[in-house]
């Protein structure tokens, strides 16, 4: 797992907008062989959204030939809703790129039979060949998607009943009245997460420093589903500082000594490259080995 520090919320955006922009154009997408994009919901993913609609809008990337599942959806808010997941999705990323709309997924909270919906949903990532990279963010209990404490850590794509503190915290979107903010959403599980070849998250704000602290620097706990990432071989986690408010001194040096070194790495290959002198792998630093030349989280 590796975290990347940023100062502040929109330079944490840039940052996740620039990765995932790399990852779809070093994917080179086909309409055969779409790129798969995991997405999430909530209010951290925003400045990840405004930059990448940019960088569409600048012709940097296109997502003509990504195909995405959204991670989670409320039951039985109506899909027109103004704080449904689909009416944010449109309104805040799908409507400004070049995506076709067939090729965004998104659970159906109002489905007939939810059960079944939701087992069609993880048929429907397999037959894609599952979700290359899935982007993330938390809530202020270490969610991932809606995957509340006490979720299975092998949880697939169901049913899930919202924890108060949740509905506590959304209740922002609902003009501030619990009441109004629906009981139960449809989730993929902390599994159907951990199987994406690579998951992204985004953590900002001091209000998610002790999820944050309780995720990368304790152990697996089904009560902080997002420490379930440590069992990942291709995590990264970005954050702002206020996010790492909890964290011990020696964990923020630690990680962003790891990116130090990671950026000389990255330049001494560049010179190498320049130069005309083949790198292998075998740095052991943030994934070289194997890689050729480092291009992602690493799986330290
Ligand atoms: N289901 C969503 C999560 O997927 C999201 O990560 C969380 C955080 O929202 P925010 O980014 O607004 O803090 O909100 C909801 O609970």
């Amino acid at each position: 797992m590796r975290l990347i520090i940023r100062d502040d919320a929109a330079q944490v955006g840039q940052y996740i907008a620039n990765y995932i922009c790399k990852r779809i154009n070093d994917f080179k997408p086909t309409a055969n062989r779409p790129f798969v994009l995991g997405l999430p919901t909530g209010s951290s993913p925003i400045p990840t959204y405004k930059a990448l609609i940019k960088m569409v809008k600048e012709g940097k990337l296109s997502f003509k030939n990504v195909v995405t599942f959204n991670m989670d959806e409320y039951v039985a808010l109506p899909r027109d809703h103004p704080e449904s997941y689909h009416t944010f999705m449109f309104r805040e990323f799908f409507s400004h790129v070049d995506i076709p709309p067939q090729q965004v997924h998104i659970l159906d909270g109002n489905a007939h039979d939810l059960h079944a919906e939701c087992a069609a949903y993880e048929q429907l990532i397999k037959s894609v060949g599952g979700i290359e990279l899935f982007l993330g963010g938390i809530g202020e209990d270490g969610h991932i998607a809606f995957n509340e404490p006490g979720s299975s850590l092998k949880s697939r794509t169901r049913i899930k009943t919202l924890a108060y503190d949740t509905i506590l915290a959304n209740a922002r979107f609902f003009n501030n009245d619990i009441n109004a903010v629906p009981r139960m959403a449809l989730t993929v599980g902390v599994q159907t997460v951990l199987e994406s070849r690579e998951v992204v998250v985004v953590v900002t704000g001091q209000r998610k420093a002790l999820a944050l602290s309780k995720a990368i620097e304790e152990g697996i706990n089904h009560l902080w589903t997002l420490s379930a990432l440590q069992q990942h071989p291709w995590a990264l986690i970005v954050v702002d500082e206020d996010a790492t408010l909890e964290l011990r001194v020696k964990t923020v040096k630690y990680f962003k000594s790891i990116e130090r070194v990671q950026d000389d790495v990255e330049k001494h290959h560049a010179d190498l490259r320049a130069k005309g002198v083949g790198v292998v792998g075998g740095l052991g630093v943030g994934g070289l080995i194997g890689h050729g030349s480092w291009s992602g989280p690493g799986d330290d």
